[in-house]
């Protein structure tokens, strides 16, 4: 009897949706969701009159579809986007889709009963999503299908790494380090920081292994990037402050002599003067540099210090060929330095605890917004802003790729030498 009931409900679901798909009506949400706006309080009172969001167009994609909406005075975006998981819960209510390509399927395969089991099952689990964004006005895009919760890595080419899968075409995005220098990234713990890190230093090592330079800051603890350690690429790896310190003026000092070269050759840049080398900072829990949260005097000092060459590297060090990637898990107020943040045009979040954390990385909400998924991430630069499941390395594909550019012993005495030589390394501050 309940069986019945299930299968005739769809039947009914698959006649009505074949008929809604002809008339290219399917799960047009427009009606649904001014609803729920107006019970999220997004109405504006104006004396007697009550300003409510307007449907002023909708578009169906391949996809699903975007509406545009004309938002009442006296509010903004922002408030719209407080509201997301409000708008995707209504729109998810209850609510089992199903499309022409799923009854097709049901009726070429041989089991009708145990595909129409499998279609009812897939189906209680479907969910929607939806973005928002403003370009005067509000754009909501309701996605038909979830984006994957899991996307394989793969190396990029040259400087470009991958970043993760977008969810239109499902196609890869790249974060170029010859077009944006400097990256911040930020997310709550578990998210997948370390793991996008691990991503881009196996795409750069993969696609440039006898170009890339890497200074390595671990203060997480070591367990991240120790992998990195004994490769020929690894200039020096610090796991504790005063080797963080030490880490950031061997960088320092070695763009200063890159920038003196390129005076003597009169070039602007290395780009300019053909340099192929490229020098990545990587400080992971940049937090921990934070001279505000500092304990003692001392460790304020040391702290500060590290800030200081940080902006430096962050301001000069593009067209010197340095990059600086900085990943914080506790993304308040001043962790990430003003320098820094300013001059750093990407920025990636993972989600976060609330809108300011979300501020704090993006410079926007939003990040804390994102559905409770490792890897969902929000990527932006200065032109635009897009959410990405950022791809998985495992640890099998980190060992084949760092295998090939172990160091050997010999080469390992030489990088001994040149470790113990950099704590005479004296550190100018020339404004340039
Ligand atoms: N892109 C991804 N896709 C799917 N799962 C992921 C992804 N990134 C990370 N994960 C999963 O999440 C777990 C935590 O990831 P990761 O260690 O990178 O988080 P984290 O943000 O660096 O955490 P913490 O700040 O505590 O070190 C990983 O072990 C992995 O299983």
């Amino acid at each position: 009897m309940l069986f019945e009931l299930v299968t005739s409900s769809i039947f009914g679901g698959i006649a009505f949706h074949a008929f809604m798909k002809k008339k290219n009506l399917s799960a047009n949400d427009s009606g649904k969701i001014q609803r729920i706006m107006s019970l999220s309080g997004l109405n504006v009172k104006d004396g007697k009159d009550t300003l409510t969001t307007q449907l002023i167009k909708k578009k169906k994609y391949e996809w699903g579809w975007e509406y545009k909406y004309k938002i009442p005075l006296g509010r903004c975006f922002n408030d719209y986007l407080s509201k997301v998981n409000v708008l995707e819960d209504g729109l998810n209510n209850r609510r089992k889709q199903l499309n022409f390509n799923d009854v097709l399927a049901l009726y070429w395969k041989g089991d009708v009963l145990k595909n129409l089991q499998q279609l009812w099952k897939s189906k209680l689990t479907e969910q929607k999503e939806i973005e928002l964004d403003f370009d005067g006005l509000l754009i909501i895009r309701v996605y038909d299908n979830p984006m994957p919760k899991k996307v394989d890595f793969h190396a990029g080419e040259s400087w470009k790494v991958p970043v993760g899968v977008a969810r239109t075409l499902n196609s890869f995005r790249y974060h170029d380090f010859e077009k944006v220098p400097h990256i911040i990234l930020g997310g709550a713990t578990r998210y997948g920081k370390s793991n996008l890190i691990n991503s881009i230093i196996c795409s750069l090592l993969h696609s440039n292994s006898g170009d890339v330079k890497f200074y390595l800051i671990d203060l997480k603890g070591g367990v991240e990037l120790c992998d990195y350690e004994n490769i020929k690429q690894t200039v020096s790896v610090a796991y504790e402050l005063e080797e963080a310190l030490e880490t950031l003026q061997l960088a320092y000092n070695h763009m200063r002599s890159i920038q003196s070269e390129l005076r003597k050759r009169g070039k602007k840049s290395v780009q300019e003067a053909g340099m192929t080398d490229r020098y990545f900072i990587i400080v992971d829990e940049v937090g921990e540099l934070n001279p505000s949260e500092a304990v003692t005097k001392e460790e304020k000092l040391l702290k500060q210090q590290c800030q200081t060459i940080m902006s430096q590297i962050a301001r000069i060090g593009a067209g010197l060929g340095f990059r600086q990637i900085l990943a914080t898990q506790y993304p308040t107020g001043d962790v990430i330095n003003r320098a820094c943040k300013q001059n750093s045009d990407a920025k990636l979040s993972f989600r976060v605890q609330s809108a300011i954390a979300s501020r704090v990385v993006l410079d926007a909400e939003g990040a804390e917004s994102l559905p409770q998924i490792k890897g969902r991430a929000i990527y932006q630069t200065a032109d635009r802003r897009e959410i990405l499941q950022t791809p998985l390395i495992t640890t099998d594909v980190i060992k084949s790729i760092i295998l090939p550019n172990l160091i050997n012993e010999e080469e390992s005495d030489e990088k001994e030498t040149l470790i113990q030589q950099r704590g005479t390394d004296i550190v100018t501050f020339t404004e340039v």
